[in-house]
């Protein structure tokens, strides 16, 4: 049976390098569904669409092709044919994302391939973002919920770019959790059934090591 692993959490609390490692280590496929937002957001600020328009990103949700690889030795993610996965992380579609996600045709669009994405995957996929417990797959095998402090999000994202302030790093992280977190349609939450691990003072190894034996009690039915 293919074993579908969900993890959740806030920007910086280490998802996509555990889900990667995860998924690698165990013989799964892998899904970053914050680039599929990333993505069709890119695709909004490169065709001219008012990223404060809701109205405007609704009808034109429907529009970009977006396909996502699933090896975690190699994610790629193409909109209308084009590799975007440079581009999405900019800081104009980091700061604009938020609105874009937070548009209910946009997510009916995203979750369904989403869902369609975790339906192929032969042995299974781990599959990261925000509202992947609680919503897109809410039957996943094992939800775990990552979470750490602002502080040590900021400096785990800061260190990752040249020249970055720490203090206006962590006000847009506070920022974007708070829109993210507020939202109407599902928005960033802890499903009541996944696993919460505090990352802030455990290094990467040992989340790694901490989710791979999460998922191996599972698939030994404890
Ligand atoms: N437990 C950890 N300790 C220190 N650094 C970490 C830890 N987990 C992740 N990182 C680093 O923090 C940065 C953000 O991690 P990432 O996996 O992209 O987080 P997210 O996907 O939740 O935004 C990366 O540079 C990553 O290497
Ligand atoms: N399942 C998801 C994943 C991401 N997102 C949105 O996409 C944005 C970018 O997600 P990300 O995972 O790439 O962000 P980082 O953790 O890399 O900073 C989030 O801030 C959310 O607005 C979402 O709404 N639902």
């Amino acid at each position: 049976m293919p074993v579908i692993v969900a993890i959740d959490g806030p920007s910086g609390t280490g998802k996509s390098s555990t889900s990667k490692a995860v998924a690698a280590q165990l013989g799964l496929s892998y899904l970053d569904t914050g680039a599929q937002y990333r993505a069709i957001t890119w695709w909004m600020v490169t065709n001219g669409i008012d990223t404060a328009d809701p109205f405007a990103i609704a009808s034109a949700a429907g529009k970009p092709e977006i396909v996502s690889g699933t090896d975690p030795e190699k994610p790629a993610i193409t909109v209308d044919g084009i590799d975007v996965s440079g581009p999405i992380r900019e800081q104009d579609v980091t700061s604009k994302v938020s609105a874009v996600s937070a548009v209910p045709e946009v997510r009916t669009r995203i979750t369904e391939l989403q869902r369609a994405i975790a339906g192929s995957a032969v042995t299974g996929i781990v599959v990261e973002g925000r509202d992947i417990g609680t919503t897109v797959l809410p039957d996943a095998d094992l939800k775990v919920f990552l979470t750490a402090s602002p502080e040590a999000r900021a400096a785990r994202r800061s260190g990752e770019l040249e020249g970055a302030d720490l203090h206006a790093t962590r006000e847009a992280l506070v920022k974007r959790d708070a829109a993210d977190s507020s939202r109407k349609t599902s928005p960033l939450a802890k499903a009541d059934d996944a696993v919460e691990v505090d990352t802030t003072d455990l290094t990467l190894q040992q989340v790694i090591e901490c989710v791979v034996t999460l998922v191996e009690e599972k698939r030994a039915g404890r």
